[in-house]
């Protein structure tokens, strides 16, 4: 299958600008310690995206090297060792902190809780990503989520370097005012050592945090840290928008992921490959995960023409071959404290739907989900990576060998960052979008058809179009914020794929879009040079 979607692929490309696999001879090795990831079927997380970066790093080894012919004086071999050294760098951890913190719980007893914070390469600042609280959570995870946030900031060009944060805790155990307390000491540890802060790196919400939870940490920071700091509400994004936060921010990741689906559902060449007709409507998706990422996920292709066929929780599987309603669900999952289990108008399944049958699968639970055990079983086209490292790379293999288009999390899920950057931008230039120019604008169109006409003589001649009409009336933030955010998936997009043509990566977009977001960390490094202080 495999074969039939190479020459389509490579009709896109110029023939002077792929780079043959064959023409170089790779120097960049696979570090030993991840030969087995391929093949695992349960590899570490923080490996596999290690593999995934070495293994798109060899690929583009030759054109760095060729990039760096710009600069005469350096010989063949100097070259060499400088792409070598930026690509071991760019594969590293700069920093990974573990802290112990005891507390105290309501009913008395002493409790120690355990937290990350990981900083991947520090080629731009601040660093950027979120903080999740589960009891998966250790230093493998946190580093592994670090690593992706690098690549995943440069592929979306939001400038900040990668990070990850994480309590080992299951929420659900605590009260709101354990969490507060657990939320604001461990606020306190990062800030004592130097590991966030607005020029420094900035948090988020991810796994079982919002914008509750974000509010806590700004205000530990304003109490303490930051009073003095006029850019002290920049210190995360995810808050709500009475402290500062941005209308969107929310459904952001969710509405992400639909904007980067688009990319390639509306893109004939791409939808050839799959022999599906461009667009939504009737493609049947199956969603793992209804948090905030799958619920509004959910929300958007349902709006847009998909039916919601299955949603698989921790708890249960609800299938309905009518179509879920999400909103409906939505509601019932925060009225019924986050869990679907008992809704009415599903009928409710145990085990797995990742297998079942659908055109779309949407993973935006966790990490690991679709590995070498249950790949050969999917059933689903394309994939919408809305979690962190959902595919293991044995099961990436096993996927794209069916000739599954997957759209990789790096760039499915960006949205939520991008949008972060939005909300960190309105902090550090106080100001909110649209205020300042958008009514002058608006003036601005109306005046334009207001002289047409009154210089024709004609009564209301000329009318704007329902487009400009559509940009015209885009004045509220949370429009703009939606038009940002479709310039940034669109922009991507057209990265990723021309990298896909340029390697003849036919359809690996996970390598394509890594290629694309380690060239520009690789550009960023190599201008400034490696400091030796
Ligand atoms: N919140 C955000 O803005 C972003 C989140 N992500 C990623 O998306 C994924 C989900 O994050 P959120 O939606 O924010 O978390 P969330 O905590 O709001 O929701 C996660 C949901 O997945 C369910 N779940 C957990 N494990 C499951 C399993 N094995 N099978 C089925 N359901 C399971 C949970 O019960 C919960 O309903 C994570 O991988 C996260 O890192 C990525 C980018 C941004
Ligand atoms: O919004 C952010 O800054 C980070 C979101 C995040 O943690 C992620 O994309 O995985």
């Amino acid at each position: 299958m495999l074969n039939l979607l190479k020459p389509k692929i490579l009709m896109l490309a110029s023939p002077k600008v792929i780079y043959s696999l064959s023409a170089f001879r790779y120097k960049h090795e696979i570090p030993k310690h991840l030969e087995k990831v391929p093949k695992e079927k349960d590899p570490s997380f923080s490996q596999m995206i290690e593999y995934y970066y070495h293994a798109a790093a060899q690929v583009m080894e030759p054109m760095m090297i060729k990039e760096l012919e710009k600069y005469p004086y350096m010989k063949k071999e100097q070259r060499e060792q400088r792409v070598s050294a930026m690509l071991k760098l760019m594969g590293s951890t700069t920093n990974l902190l573990e802290v112990t913190f005891p507390i105290i719980r309501g009913d008395g007893r002493y409790e120690l809780i355990t937290g990350y914070r990981a900083h991947h390469t520090r080629h731009r600042l601040p660093l950027k990503g979120g903080i999740r609280y589960a009891m998966d959570v250790d230093a493998d995870e946190i580093r592994a989520l670090a690593y992706l946030m690098a690549f995943k900031t440069a592929c979306v060009n939001v400038p900040f370097g990668g990070s990850k944060g994480g309590i080992r805790i299951d929420p659900k155990k605590y009260t709101a005012q354990e969490l507060q307390t657990i939320t604001r000491r461990y606020t306190m540890e990062l800030l004592r050592r130097n590991m966030i802060g607005p020029g420094i790196d900035v948090p988020a919400p991810d796994v079982n945090t919002g914008e509750r939870e974000m509010s806590w940490l700004v205000d530990q920071y304003v109490k303490t840290f930051g009073y003095n700091d006029v850019n002290a509400l920049a210190i995360t994004t995810g808050k709500p928008v009475a402290i500062g936060g941005i209308n969107g921010r929310t459904a952001a990741t969710g509405r992400g992921l639909f904007k980067a689906a688009e990319c390639f559902l509306n893109d004939k060449d791409w939808m050839d490959l799959l022999g599906w007709k461009t667009g939504w409507k009737d493609k049947t998706v199956i969603v793992q995960g209804f948090g905030n990422v799958g619920s509004h996920a959910s929300l958007f292709v349902v709006e847009a023409g998909a039916k919601l066929i299955g949603v698989q929780e921790i708890d249960v599987s609800l299938v309905n071959e009518n179509g879920i309603d999400p909103k409906d669900l939505m509601d019932y999952y925060t009225k019924n404290k986050k869990s679907v289990k008992g809704y009415m108008k599903a009928k409710e399944k145990s085990g797995s739907l990742l297998g079942e049958k659908c055109d779309i699968l949407m993973p935006c639970a966790t990490q690991k989900v679709l590995t070498a055990e249950n790949a050969g079983s999917v059933q689903a086209k394309m994939i919408l990576e809305g979690a962190n490292g959902p595919s293991t790379p044995a099961a990436d293999e096993i996927l794209r060998k069916k000739n599954v288009l997957i759209v990789p999390d790096m760039y499915c899920n960006a949205g939520g960052v991008t949008v972060s950057y939005f909300e960190y931008l309105k902090n550090i230039n106080h100001v909110s979008y649209g205020k300042m120019h958008v009514k002058r604008e608006q003036a601005m169109i109306n005046e334009i058809f207001n002289s047409l006409n009154s210089a024709d003589k004609g009564k209301d001649k000329f009318k704007p179009n329902v487009d400009l009409e559509r940009i015209r009336d885009c004045t509220r933030e949370a429009d703009i914020v939606d038009a940002g955010l479709q310039t940034v998936m669109e922009t991507a997009a057209e990265g990723i794929k021309q990298v896909a043509n340029e390697f003849a990566l036919c359809n690996d977009l996970r390598t394509a879009a890594f290629i694309y977001s380690i060239l520009k960390i690789f550009r960023a490094l190599e201008v400034t040079g490696i400091s030796q202080q």
